[in-house]
């Protein structure tokens, strides 16, 4: 099987840190893979890499064996990759339809939203409901309520919600469940089971051990700026990848049969 997200050699320097050190990343269709590493091991600057982000100095990335060159998120949206940011991204003033749809607006048929663009919002809303449904996700009374007025968990969910509704190849998430208690992140954890389900691959960056070890099909162990190894969470413990992570151990050292 070929990867659906394959990066070769990134480098990306900014003055003289490098962040990315000759790196490669390779993700497969349907699966869940988790991108782990200690702080300023250069995980987030690999995932602005995938999602148009940042331009890397060097290297290559490929979707679906076609060479990439991300100008821009907004690029690599449209080719297929969306990205759940830690911050989240959502305008909090606004609607959970508004902001399911932010930057991608269905307008009005004909003159009025061709030329007025004028919003359709019962096209939108019903939309954001069906996806929102669809997800289990429809605990949200009403549509239109501001997402200030969520919660946290409810926040992740339409930001998740989102990504899955317009990612049409891959979904990159970055720290879901940082800032959410232990039931929100449960429920957050389901929404990513639920996305997989739905056959869309899953790049998962995420310090929560156990969340990683719950969900993910493969473990990418970044190290340095680059990708030290790969593990399969069924075979490895949590303690093995810590001290991969840290530099406790080698990958050599890695016990097959563990
Ligand atoms: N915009 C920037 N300007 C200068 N240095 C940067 C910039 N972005 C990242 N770096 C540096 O690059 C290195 C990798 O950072 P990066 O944020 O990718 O790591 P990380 O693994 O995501 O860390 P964390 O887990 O702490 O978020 C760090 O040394 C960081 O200080």
């Amino acid at each position: 099987m070929e990867p659906i997200l394959k990066a070769r050699g990134l480098v990306k320097r900014y003055g003289r840190v490098t962040a990315l050190n000759n790196c490669d990343f390779d993700l497969y269709p349907g699966e869940i893979l988790a991108v782990i590493g200690d702080n300023g091991a250069g995980k987030s600057s690999l995932i602005k890499a995938l999602s148009g982000a940042i331009r890397v100095d060097e290297g290559t990335i490929e979707l679906d064996g076609k060479p990439m060159n991300f100008a821009s998120p907004l690029n690599a949206r449209e080719a297929g990759i969306e990205t759940v940011y830690q911050n989240l991204a959502l305008s909090p003033a606004l609607s959970i339809a508004d902001n399911m749809f932010l930057g991608r607006e269905i307008r009005k048929p004909g003159i009025m939203g061709r030329w007025f663009r004028a919003l359709d919002r019962a096209a939108m809303e019903h939309k954001a409901r069906e996806k929102l449904t669809e997800l289990g996700l429809m605990t949200i009374q009403n549509i239109g309520q501001a997402v200030e007025t969520l919660s946290g968990g409810q926040r992740q969910g339409v930001a998740v919600a989102r990504a899955a509704a317009f990612g049409s190849k891959v979904v990159i998430m970055d720290e879901p469940t940082a800032a959410l208690g232990v039931k929100e992140s449960r429920r957050v954890l389901e929404l990513i089971l639920d996305v997989k389900r739905r056959g869309l691959p899953i790049v998962l960056i995420s310090h929560n051990m156990p969340h990683v070890f719950e969900v993910a099909d493969r473990v990418h162990v970044h190290r340095l700026g680059q990708r030290l190894c790969v593990i399969d969470p069924r075979r490895h413990s949590m303690s093995d990848a810590v001290a991969l992570m840290t530099g406790a151990m080698a990958p050599e050292q890695l016990n097959e049969f563990a």
